[in-house]
């Protein structure tokens, strides 16, 4: 079922000095529920952009973004589950009180949100860690709770943008395997950024393929493999075959914007 739509998205910014940027230009994309999206492109396609339109963080200049099924959506709480690059943890709280942060905002009662914060931050691994602080956490801990905090008000919808990208590689590896874990138990629609090749083709259902000058769709490609992927699925010639078509993809996008002069 469609749990999203976006239809004919624009999206020009200022750039000062009269200079506009094309940031997205006629976006048309259905999400459907349940699925694991991935946005994925080069520095500059309107990744962010897109995630930031879909989480109403930002609006369209034109087009429209809408909800199509309302059966999942509280009235009183988000639908929108947020994990950025960085964790943005608040420091002087412990993972389990910054887990229940968002609950707290959501209105959720204080005993409900606690059961929740525990067995989230169980689900992501760091039942023992409920009482740490930011800084004794490591930096994947540390993105853990924020995933747990994402997930806290139970948002049908989760958007991630690059969450593991300042992760060293064996980190963000076992990162991605805990992810589709997660996901498999808990079910939420997602849309994850990337300008990872392979990050993508292991995580996604769908991979939206983006270019520059302007941002734009390029091409969507199903990733049909069985889950839950193990990372050694990367060596397998099916996965790295759909990786060489999106690589060849990419150059092309690069090497047409490079000829319009974009
Ligand atoms: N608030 C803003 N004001 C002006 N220009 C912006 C703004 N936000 C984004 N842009 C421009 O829009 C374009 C798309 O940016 P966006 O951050 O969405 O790309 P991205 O694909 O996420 O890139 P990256 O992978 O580097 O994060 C870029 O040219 C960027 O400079």
């Amino acid at each position: 079922m469609n749990l999203m739509s976006v239809r004919g998205v624009n999206k020009t910014f200022n750039a000062g000095e009269n200079r506009e940027v094309r940031a997205l230009d006629n976006v048309n994309l259905t999400i459907e529920e349940g699925e694991f999206l991935v946005l994925l492109g080069p520095s500059g396609c309107g990744k962010t952009t897109l995630l930031r339109l879909l989480g109403g963080l930002e609006s369209p200049t034109s087009g429209s973004i809408e909800f199509e099924s309302s059966s999942s959506i509280h009235q009183d709480r988000s639908p929108i589950g947020f994990v950025f690059q960085e964790a943005t943890l608040m420091p002087w709280r412990t993972a389990l009180s910054n887990v229940e942060l968002s609950a707290e905002l959501s209105g959720i009662p204080a005993a409900e949100r606690r059961e929740r914060g525990l067995a989230l931050l169980d689900l992501v691994g760091l039942s023992n860690f409920a009482d740490k602080y930011p800084r004794e956490l490591s930096g994947g801990m540390q993105q853990r709770v924020s995933l747990a905090r994402a997930l806290a008000h139970d948002p049908p919808l989760l958007l991630m943008d690059e969450p593991f990208g300042a992760l060293d590689a064996q980190t963000r590896d076992t990162m991605n395997v805990e992810l589709q874990r997660i996901w498999l138990e808990s079910r939420k629609t997602a849309v994850f950024v990337t300008h990872s090749i392979q990050e993508a083709v292991f995580l996604a259902d769908r991979i939206v393929l983006m270019a520059t000058g302007p941002g734009r769709i390029q091409s969507i490609t199903e990733v049909n493999f069985p889950r839950p992927r193990t990372i050694e699925m990367v060596e397998e010639p099916e996965f790295r075959e759909i990786a060489r078509k999106l690589r060849l993809d990419m150059g092309a996008a690069h090497d047409r914007a490079a000829t319009l002069g974009g």
